[in-house]
């Protein structure tokens, strides 16, 4: 190392850390000191005692090792058995705390998610759960009931535990990209429930909270959870408190430029035009589903023709799991996605979706033959997804001119995130 170059003061230890928000998050929070620390096993130690160190966030495989490098440990670290804060005291000694266990009951207390005197059931046994655990029981949690694979209660008996549960929490990653959507359980089994909240925090919504979205059960993903044990230990690094809005602030920005814009409507109603316009005002990548099934296949139309509709729906159902993954994007849909109720999480787990409208009489049908046949045809079409387009938007614009359009729904997408 180069004699000169001082080692940052913050960071995220851990293995092999990939993509992580924490540099993006504490940086936010005023500490541009923040890098990513990988270190193999056996440099643990010797990584640990240098001073330059002020304070580490630790995370998998290390936050039980580095338990025995801290001389203090917080109540909470010691109860829930892992460490994922380390704060250098003014002595050069180390300081362990669980700033999950914080984030955690700020994620409940974001969504307004009531703990106290209340039955939970928790989906896994690992680590997460363990935490989760140890702050449900402070909170005062009536009975906590842990579903797992390997262990019984296992996941296949939701439904005799699930009865009378009043909070369902998924502690474990099933359904983190690029695995999703996938849930392990359905709603179904959990009748009473009053709050669901889900750890995962990529994607946006989970299989499991788009399922709670739909049966208005208040929900909450892992992005309030993640965000909140940063800032308490920015709290910790910095010796300072934050106004709550500062957390809020960041999670608003967070979801902000991760959420796409997903256009569905009628064939020939502008979905790819207006789609283009809106990626050039707000500088996102523009993905047009039918133009991505096109590179990979033929032509939309051409293929319904050739191998008929069902054949067709197939493909690009499973183009859009694909292409759907992705966050911070304009995403332009082929008319008929609506046809299929798998393709609505694909399309709202990362995605704000807009339904355009345009009288019947206007809409382009060449190349669409889905669309041809004259008005009739296309009425009869409408009828039939009428109600789709309805039950998949969370927003309706008739689109006079698609300039004026994407305007207006870039106005509405900043509005919902700054309101
Ligand atoms: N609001 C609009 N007013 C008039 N013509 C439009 C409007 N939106 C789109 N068009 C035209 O309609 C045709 C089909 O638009 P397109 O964006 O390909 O629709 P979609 O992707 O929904 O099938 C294009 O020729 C486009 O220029
Ligand atoms: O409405 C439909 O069922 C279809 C619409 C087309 O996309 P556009 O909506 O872009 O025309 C294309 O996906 C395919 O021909 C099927
Ligand atoms: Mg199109």
């Amino acid at each position: 190392m180069n004699q000169n170059s001082a080692l940052t003061p913050f960071g995220l230890l851990g293995k092999t850390l990939g993509h992580s928000y924490s540099p993006q998050i504490h940086n936010a929070l005023g500490n541009p000191h923040y890098v990513l620390y990988e270190r193999a096993p056996q440099e643990l130690t010797e990584f640990l005692a240098q001073p330059e160190l002020k304070g580490l966030n630790v995370t998998i495989p290390y936050k039980k090792d580095v338990m025995s490098a801290c001389q203090t440990l917080s109540d909470a670290a010691k109860h829930i058995g892992a460490v994922n804060t380390m704060v250098r005291q003014t002595d050069g000694s180390w300081y362990g705390h669980n700033t999950d266990y914080d984030g955690f009951i700020y994620m409940l207390e974001w969504a307004g998610i009531n703990i106290k005197d209340q039955k939970v059931i928790v989906l896994g046994n690992g680590a997460t759960a363990h935490t989760i655990h140890v702050a449900l029981i402070d909170l005062g949690a009536r009975e906590i009931i842990h579903l797992s694979r390997k262990t019984e209660p296992f996941y296949s008996e939701a439904a005799t535990f699930g009865a009378d549960a009043d909070v369902l929490i998924n502690a474990t990653p099933v359904g983190t990209y690029p695995n999703c959507p996938e849930a392990l359980i359905s709603l179904d089994d959990f009748p009473q429930l009053k709050g669901v909240a889900d750890v995962i925090y990529n994607p946006y919504r989970t299989a499991l909270l788009i399922d709670a979205e739909r049966r208005n059960i208040p929900y909450t993903d892992g992005l309030p959870m993640l965000i909140g044990q940063a800032v308490a230990a920015a709290k910790l690094f910095m010796q300072k408190d934050f106004e709550p809005e500062a957390t809020e602030t960041i999670i608003r920005q967070m979801r902000h430029q991760q959420e796409n814009i997903v256009l569905i409507g009628m064939p020939g109603v502008g979905k790819t035009t207006v789609g283009t316009a809106l990626a050039k005002q707000l500088q996102r990548p523009f993905i047009d589903c039918d133009d991505e099934f096109e590179k990979r296949y033929c032509h939309p139309g051409e293929y319904i023709a050739t191998h008929g509709e069902p054949a067709f729906r197939e493909k690009e159902t499973a183009l859009l799991a694909k292409l759907c993954k992705t966050t911070g994007a304009i995403i332009a849909t082929g008319g008929g996605v609506v046809t299929q109720s798998v393709n609505y999480p694909i399309l709202r787990q990362n995605g704000r979706i807009y339904w355009i409208r345009r009288p019947l009489e206007n809409l382009a049908v060449d190349g669409r033959p889905l669309s041809q046949g004259g008005l009739s045809r296309l009425k009869s079409l409408y009828a039939v997804r009428q109600p789709l387009y309805d039950a998949f938007s969370q927003c309706a614009f008739d689109i006079v001119n698609p300039n004026d359009g994407a305007q207006h729904i870039e106005e509405e997408y900043h509005a919902h995130f700054n309101s």
